[in-house]
């Protein structure tokens, strides 16, 4: 029997969490609950046979996992709210960002499995990177919760004390990615192409060099040593972006994206 799941917050993250779900058949329509208060934003859903509602307890109390995808300062209030019908026989999966397993866990009763996940918005096309960790799980939860995120991408399980870089690393790093697309583009268009053909060669470039190490498994220089012809125009390009600080200031970037989150 498919299991049932309630995701609490229906969100940017929650909505995509719903659609990937939908979409890589881990329970059908009628099993999926998302909540949030104001739930006429959730009609899309509710559409596909997605049940919508603003009452969290009743939501958490049908599901077998509880998935919880509000803000980091409304976790805590939601947790307190559906305390009460959360028993040690479900599993409860947060994707908060910054909110510890302890502190979770805290808020529950005892003897509860907490999960925590990072998931990103490319989950909405089952093609997330999410690192999850947990504290005291058995093997049939562990097995239950790599079930709903392998269906959804890719999943490394992770120490809990790497989840902040994980968030940087797999969350934050789609909108890095985009930055460098939308750049790509901009360029593009300098040289020559119209928008949506700049688009396109953008995107399409960027899957393909990811796949590549994907599928491959090789390291990024080795890839980059077949593109470079000596004295040619990819090893010019790159040399300037290297000039202009390319490397120095995505890591930097990542590095104060993780300071931000570090300070709470
Ligand atoms: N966006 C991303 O790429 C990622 C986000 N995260 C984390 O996921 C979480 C959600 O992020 P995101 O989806 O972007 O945020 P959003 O603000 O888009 O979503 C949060 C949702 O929670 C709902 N909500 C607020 N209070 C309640 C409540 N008491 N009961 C039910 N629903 C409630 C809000 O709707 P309403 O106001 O109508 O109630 C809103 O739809 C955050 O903790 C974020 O850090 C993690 C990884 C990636
Ligand atoms: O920007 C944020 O704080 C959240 C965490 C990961 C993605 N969005």
């Amino acid at each position: 029997m498919s299991k049932s799941i309630a995701i609490i917050g229906g969100g940017n993250l929650g909505i995509s969490i719903a659609e990937g779900l939908l979409a890589g058949g881990f329970t059908e329509a009628s099993k999926i609950t998302v909540t949030r208060r104001n739930i006429t934003l959730l009609q899309p859903l509710q559409q596909k046979g997605i049940r919508v509602t603003d009452n969290n307890p009743v939501a958490a109390k049908d599901a077998d996992v509880v998935l919880l995808a509000v803000k980091p300062f409304q976790v805590k209030e939601v947790l307190r709210e559906i305390a009460g019908v959360i028993t040690p026989d479900k599993i409860v999966v947060s994707v908060v960002t910054g909110v510890s397993i302890p502190e979770l866990a805290a808020e529950l009763p005892s003897g509860v499995p907490v999960f925590r996940a990072m998931p990103n918005t490319a989950i909405a096309i089952r093609e997330s990177m999410t690192c999850i960790a947990f504290h005291k799980a058995g093997k049939p939860q562990v097995d239950l919760v790599m079930e709903i995120f392998t269906q959804l991408g890719r999943v490394a399980m992770i120490d809990e004390q790497l989840m902040d870089a994980a968030t940087v690393l797999g969350a934050c790093g789609t909108a890095y990615a985009m930055r460098y697309i939308r750049a790509n583009i901009q360029g593009g268009i300098e040289i020559g192409f119209d928008a949506a053909t700049a688009s396109l060669i953008a995107a399409q470039t960027v899957k393909g060099a990811a796949e590549l190490l994907l599928l491959k498994g090789t390291h990024p220089e080795y890839e980059i040593d077949k593109v470079t012809t000596p004295k040619g125009c990819t090893i010019a390009g790159l040399n300037e972006m290297e000039h202009q600080g390319f490397s120095s200031s995505l890591i930097k970037g990542i590095s104060a994206s993780f300071g931000k989150i570090q300070k709470g």
